[in-house]
């Protein structure tokens, strides 16, 4: 969950994605379409208008230009057209972070009877420009590019165009389309070629204003001179944005995710046809075909692998591929993604930003010139990594962080805005698996205190936001039974984290990890997919899809669990989803080391310990074979988080004390620590 405060994002991890979301507008086609509506005549209402910084700077570009744009409402906007005849600007024209709009934008301006400037941002005067000037020139422009080796700013003298037949000599969309406006200006007929079928926005809109047909012989073909007709628009969902909430979902067991209004164009959404191949479950449902497709996306959550993304498909992937790259960490074994050099030329040299980051994160991963190679499937442990002013990066390694062994930061998040205002919101709701109603119910219940306990707690991971009464003590000592009870009377949920330590010892007996090898157990920690929430006021576990609860007390399980829960593999493993429940509700949470490493600062400790025969015998009328004493001494005596007292517990010995009297005695103990209790 983020704290959206500061140009940083805070991430707590939560390996489960949860909800509906609706992503803002398409960025490609706000861009076009505002472009479009302004060349054309008449009027157009764009709605679902992505009104992100780069979009923003499209409309300002269009009103430099003498485009009349008004918006109607938060996202819709109502533009009156120029029938071509553009005013000069009085002063250059600021891109901002966008290259789509200084690459398309040159092409309109090449042919116009007035000079006109483009500058932009420090991250966009690094972006090649080259790759439109060429084909620019060969149609008789005159632009001067004033930056080292052809890069912005752009000065460009008016001139009168002439049609070229040109193949592109690099798959890219914003050359495509730069080239198919200067055409509209130019004299003749332009003709493109593409080497590989890159996303078709333009050629959809161009026919949605009244140009058609533009397909000849496999060639995209635009007419000089040919007047636009302004027409309303709906913007779909931005497949690119929702691509971050559909990476996250399909690589988080037990996630379940509806994306709503959301493009669906196939030259987009290459990511799915990806995620299945490496074995995410998804549903697309298409709900329009006109101009551009959208509908809704439902993903369930599963292990995925790892996948090579390679060739022609890099192309219509181009901008999902910081999320694939985090899908690749996430999924088991080798993600290998090559043909992917045009990355180091975005909004960030993006293969060296993706190493870097996901090597913070403890990611092996090697960089090649053309792509990356990624090992994924390895714990991740908390980082604070950069966005390198780029969105995309922010936003995936948001995704990736929730993952993590603790808080994550993301610095520098400002530049989200560039494509997904309100993306701390979604991340909010979709990461947050608390059931609807339990925190309000919760404060409600006891009252402000823990509202500000919550909000105060949230500055330190180690810290609970709701409060927590730790019980701890040795076996059969009572803790299940008090806890429950105990969490009965509060109406906090009960959670036990034996149960958690019982499940992994059951994970690795299937798997037949040899369990006295620690090395061993410390690789297959990290391939188990164990997550756990709290519902209904209990602790629910899951092991990829597989619910361990009727195995978790068996005599194999029972004479293994000490050994395993001495490992520091998985002591660290199961600490953060073991601290993530406070952030879920109230708790009365029973263990061995609650009180002195999980929930240190909690005010609320109490530990139990009965005469050792007592228990042996109350465990025997359990009918459980459980060498119970033997567990307590490997508990005790292992080296991290051994099962003992913290020095502020209150030592309670059940030996000859009934449940109720225990209850009785840690209310009052609560009450006089200050726990506001009806
Ligand atoms: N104070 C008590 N007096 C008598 N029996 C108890 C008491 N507390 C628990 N028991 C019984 O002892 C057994 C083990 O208790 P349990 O709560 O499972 O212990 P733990 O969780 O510490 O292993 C259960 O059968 C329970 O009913
Ligand atoms: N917080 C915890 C909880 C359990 N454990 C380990 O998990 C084992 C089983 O815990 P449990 O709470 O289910 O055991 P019982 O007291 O119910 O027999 C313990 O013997 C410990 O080895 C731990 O190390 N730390």
């Amino acid at each position: 969950m983020p704290d959206t405060s500061s140009r940083s994002l805070r991430i707590f991890p939560s390996r489960r994605i949860r909800g509906t979301v609706t992503v803002p507008g398409d960025k490609s086609i706000t861009h076009r379409a505002l472009l479009l509506a302004t060349l054309a005549e008449g009027e157009s209402r764009l709605s679902g208008v992505l009104t992100g910084e780069d979009c923003l700077a499209t409309i300002r570009a269009c009103q430099a230009l003498g485009a009349e744009i008004e918006f109607l409402n938060a996202t819709t906007v109502r533009v009156k057209g120029r029938d071509r005849k553009l005013l000069a600007p009085a002063e250059p024209i600021d891109c901002g972070n966008s290259g789509t709009l200084m690459r398309l934008i040159a092409g309109i301006l090449a042919g116009q009877p007035f000079s006109s400037c483009l500058i932009g941002d420090a991250s966009l005067s690094r972006r090649p420009m080259a790759r439109i000037l060429v084909p620019l020139r060969q149609m008789g422009a005159r632009i001067d590019a004033k930056g080292p080796g052809e890069l912005p700013p752009l000065e460009i003298h008016g001139s009168q165009l002439h049609g070229i037949d040109y193949r592109l000599p690099l798959p890219s969309a914003q050359v495509k389309s730069c080239l198919l406006l200067a055409g509209l200006f130019a004299s003749g007929v332009t003709r493109l070629q593409e080497p590989i079928p890159t996303r078709d926005h333009t050629e959809r809109l161009l026919r949605h204003f009244g140009l058609w047909p533009i397909f000849d012989n496999g060639q995209l073909v635009v007419h000089g001179g040919v007047r636009l007709h302004g027409h309303d628009l709906f913007i779909p969902g931005d497949f690119s944005s929702a691509a971050f909430w559909i990476v996250a979902a399909a690589a988080f067991p037990g996630s379940e995710l509806f994306v709503q209004g959301v493009g669906l164009n196939p030259s987009r959404t290459g990511l799915l046809k990806i995620l299945l191949r490496m074995g995410a479950t998804v549903k697309e449902t298409i709900e329009s075909c006109e101009t551009e497709p959208y509908g809704t996306l439902e993903i369930r959550g599963e292990r995925l692998r790892g996948t090579r993304i390679r060739g022609e498909e890099i192309a219509q992937v181009i901008d999902e591929l910081p999320i694939l790259a985090v899908a690749g960490a996430l999924a088991q074994g080798e993600t290998i993604i090559r043909d992917a050099s045009e990355l180091r030329v975005k909004e960030s040299d993006r293969l060296a930003a993706l190493a870097y980051n996901l090597r913070a994160f403890g990611v092996p991963v090697e960089e090649l010139p053309d792509g990356l190679i990624i090992e994924g499937g390895h714990p991740l442990r908390a980082a604070s990594v950069q966005s390198f002013g780029d969105h995309r990066i922010a936003m995936a390694f948001a995704i990736l962080a929730l993952a993590a062994d603790g808080v994550s930061v993301i610095e520098d998040t400002a530049c989200i805005a560039t494509s997904y205002p309100g993306f701390e919101k979604d991340f909010e709701s979709l990461t947050q698996s608390e059931i609807p109603g339990w925190g309000e119910r919760a404060f409600r219940q006891i009252g402000h205190r823990w509202a500000r306990w919550a909000k105060e707690s949230l500055e330190d991971p180690a810290e609970a936001r709701f409060p927590v009464v730790a019980i701890d003590g040795t076996a059969a000592s009572g803790k299940t039974t008090v806890a429950q009870e105990l969490a009965r009377r509060l109406d906090f949920a009960y959670c036990s984290t034996g149960v958690l330590y019982r499940a992994m010892t059951w994970k690795l007996l299937q798997m037949g990890v040899d369990i006295s090898n620690r090395f061993r157990v410390a690789r297959a920690v990290g391939k188990i997919p164990m997550d756990c929430w709290i519902e209904n006021h209990q602790l629910k576990i899951r092991v990829g899809d597989e619910d361990p609860s009727p195995y978790l007390r068996d005599p194999e399980v029972n004479a293994n669990v000490s050994l395993v829960a001495s490992i520091p593999a998985v002591r660290r493993y199961l600490l953060p989803l073991q601290r993530k429940l406070a952030r879920q509700a109230p708790l009365v949470m029973e263990g061995r080391d609650i009180g002195t490493v999980v929930f240190p600062k909690t005010p609320y400790k109490f530990f139990l310990d009965a005469d050792p025969l007592v228990r042996q015998e109350r465990r025997r009328q359990q009918g459980e074979t459980d060498l119970l004493l033997e567990r307590d001494q490997k508990d005790r005596e292992r080296k991290l988080a051994p099962l003992k007292p913290a020095h502020d517990a209150v030592i309670l010995d059940t030996t000859r004390t009934t449940v109720n009297e225990l209850v009785e005695t840690i209310l009052r103990h609560l009450k006089r620590k200050g726990m506001n209790l009806q």
